[in-house]
């Protein structure tokens, strides 16, 4: 059975069938998700995100704790803080003109891939095993009248419909722990242009520490999803002529978003997870940027 062939319930739907049993786990995943923290930062402006935050906290934005107001000017400013994140991503592709593709690999609802629109002005593919995450994505950009340039699509970023060499830039913004890396990579090396740029914003466990630390472990069961290590990040990247360009480590950036985050009234639960792995230094935060050569 290939990505593409369709499942007798779904095919009204267009749903291709799941390519594993954990897949359609994951698919099911994010058809459920309606976190709070999630939605109501989106309505802060209408770009849905599913990735954290980097930067310094502006506390004179956030204003007095006792104010009836403080909790709209928190969501606001974590809501602002994940935007810079999705910033940082989009400002490490490289040149990108007007009439260039770009494919965004695990797209969420799709608000990293409106920010590239409005940025570079160019066509941006999303996919994501979640129809009601496709399904949400679109309804956003033809809200925003942008449905000629940013779409997302059910679909593994295993087995993208892409063809080969044809796509200026892609990335996966806090999705690669769902999916096996040399695969991963393999595929988008494929749909890059030699020239093309790669880059990913991830969470791995550092081979420094040793092994997967408990808030690791507990990160993994959380989301579902299954870390890894930033040795194998730089591995299966050297396997698929993806070659590092810039690697930052984001760690302490990121710090101050879960710390002001453990005070808000949408915690998840996962806050302390991230805090102590980041802390004892046994999960990093990470950009890397890579060339395709
Ligand atoms: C944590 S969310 C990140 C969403 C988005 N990148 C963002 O920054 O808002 C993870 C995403 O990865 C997607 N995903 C996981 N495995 C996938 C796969 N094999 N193919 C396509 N999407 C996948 C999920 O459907 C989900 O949209
Ligand atoms: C850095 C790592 C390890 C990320 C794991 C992938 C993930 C679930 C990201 C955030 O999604 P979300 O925005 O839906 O999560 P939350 O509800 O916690 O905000
Ligand atoms: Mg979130």
């Amino acid at each position: 059975m290939t990505n593409t062939e369709l499942t007798a319930t779904s095919t009204a739907l267009r749903i291709p069938r799941p390519a594993s049993p954990y897949q359609g786990d994951i698919a099911r995943y994010w058809d459920g998700e309606a976190r709070p923290v999630n939605l109501r930062l989106g309505d802060v402006d209408g770009l849905y995100h599913h990735h954290y935050g980097i930067g310094e906290v502006d506390h004179a934005a956030l204003g007095d704790p006792e104010d009836s107001t403080s909790e709209k000017k928190l969501i606001a400013e974590l809501h602002r803080l994940e935007s810079a994140q999705a910033d940082v991503l989009l400002g490490n592709l490289g040149e990108i003109g007007a009439d260039d593709t770009l494919v965004d690999a695990g797209c969420g609802r799709g608000g990293s891939m409106v920010m590239a629109h409005q940025r570079f002005g160019c066509k941006v593919e999303g996919v994501t095993l979640s129809a009601k995450q496709a399904d949400f994505a679109n309804g956003r950009a033809a809200e925003l009248g942008l449905q000629d340039h940013v779409r997302a699509r059910v679909c593994n970023m295993l087995a993208t419909p892409f063809e080969t060499g044809s796509v200026a830039a892609s990335w996966n913004n806090e999705s690669s722990m769902y999916v096996d890396l040399h695969d991963l990579f393999a595929e988008h090396s494929r749909m890059l242009e030699v020239g093309g740029r790669y880059v990913t914003i991830t969470g791995c466990w550092n081979p420094r520490y040793g092994q997967p630390s408990k808030w690791v472990s507990q990160i993994n069961a959380h989301f579902e999803c299954n870390i890894h290590s930033r040795r194998e990040y730089m591995r299966a990247m050297a396997d698929n002529r993806l070659v590092p360009q810039t690697v930052i480590d984001l760690t302490p950036d990121t710090l101050p978003y879960w710390e002001l985050r453990a005070t808000s009234s949408l915690v998840t639960g996962i806050e302390e997870a991230f805090i102590n792995s980041y802390r004892d230094g046994s999960f990093q935060y990470v950009l890397i940027a890579a060339d395709r050569v």
